[in-house]
């Protein structure tokens, strides 16, 4: 994908006289925007032709500057997008990483590994304001980690989905499970989003370093040991995972089960852990063993990538709705924000 800067886009956006909060601009194709203190944010999406329709009276004044956001060049775009929340016309689909929201172990700065423990209050906030950032980008599936902190996380930033279908969890566990959480209503089901949770998503197995202060084991071994431990690509800790072998259950379930759905066009959420999340990214961004001992996540902020066409597309975070910056959805995405719109406001 060739990207161009939103700079080449808000020159032309600012000579469209707008009449309303969204619309098609016959240059550059369908904008929407709100007003925030200097001028309007923007989301652009590449579509030819059309004219604006209105809901109210404004001039367009964009203030953005080049290196706030790219905007997606429509030559990679697909042609056949449609506006349904799982497109199969076309093979691109959304993908979003979330890291879950703090842990109590992360605010009392313990290796938590797969031991299992719930979010912070803090971590809860995360999780709903990661909820916002997404709130506009489609969601077909939800795979989480077995640990309740990548569930919890899941499941409270689908509660800010403007889209309101519900996330429930799938129970294979037995026969039994599964039968018992069946569902009987065919319009129920279009409403629910299906939560798959796999232990191969957990967090690396942090061995004998699980329950111990990161603090207190780099005073004790030294802050290079722990570092290498922490951070190296193929050294594991004292009886626990590398990264490397970390991926090689994390990378394995996403290409194998993850992978699929996407080349169908459903569009995934994944919410999982630090060390699990990075060895994904490390696929994804093509990372080497070298580039990803850099790589680190912050809990709480959701990325997102567009598969297209066999190619994972880094498109960095969604901002949040109090952010004034812009930010550039696909051709399918911009649509998909256009009927959420239409349907809820
Ligand atoms: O303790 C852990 O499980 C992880 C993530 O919180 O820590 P680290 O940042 O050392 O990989």
């Amino acid at each position: 994908m060739a990207a161009t800067t939103l700079y080449q886009s808000v020159g032309t956006l600012q000579s469209c006289r707008n009449n309303g909060n969204s619309g098609l601009c016959p240059d550059y194709g369908h904008v929407s925007f709100r007003s925030v203190s200097k001028g309007f944010k923007v989301d652009v999406g590449l579509l030819r032709g059309g004219s604006f329709f209105s809901r109210k009276r404004s001039t367009c004044v964009i203030q953005a500057s080049a290196s706030q956001a790219t905007v997606f060049d429509e030559a990679s775009a697909p042609s056949s997008a449609t506006t349904s929340d799982s497109n199969k016309k076309t093979s691109e689909a959304a993908l979003i990483l979330i890291r879950h929201g703090e842990s109590m172990w992360n605010e009392k700065n313990l290796f938590t590994g797969c031991v299992d423990v719930p979010l912070t209050t803090k971590g809860v906030e995360e999780a709903v304001e990661a909820g916002k950032r997404i709130s506009n980008i489609p969601v077909d599936m939800i795979y989480t980690s077995a640990l309740i902190r990548a569930q919890m996380t899941a499941m409270l930033a689908m509660t800010q989905h403007r889209r309101k279908k519900v996330p429930t969890i799938i129970h294979e566990e037995s026969e039994q499970a599964g039968a018992w959480s069946q569902i009987f209503s065919e319009d129920t089901n279009m409403q629910c989003i299906p939560v798959v949770t796999a232990w191969q998503l957990n967090e690396r197995m942090y061995g004998e370093l699980q329950g111990l202060n990161k603090q207190e084991t780099a005073d004790k071994y030294g802050s290079e040991q722990v570092h290498e431990w922490r951070r190296s690509y193929d050294i594991p800790p004292p009886n626990g995972e590398s990264l490397e072998m970390c991926a090689e259950r994390a990378v394995a379930y996403f290409t194998e089960h993850i992978e699929p759905q996407l080349a169908s066009g459903k569009n995934i959420m994944i919410a999982a852990h630090g060390n699990s999340l990075r060895s994904i990214i490390m696929y994804l961004d093509k990372l080497t063993s070298q580039e990803v001992i850099s790589l680190e996540l912050a809990t709480g902020i959701p990325m997102l990538y567009i598969f297209n066409e066999g190619r994972f597309i880094r498109r960095g975070s969604p901002p949040a709705p109090t952010e004034a910056t812009v930010y550039a959805y696909t051709k399918k995405l911009a649509q998909y924000r256009q009927k959420l719109d239409d349907m809820f406001e």
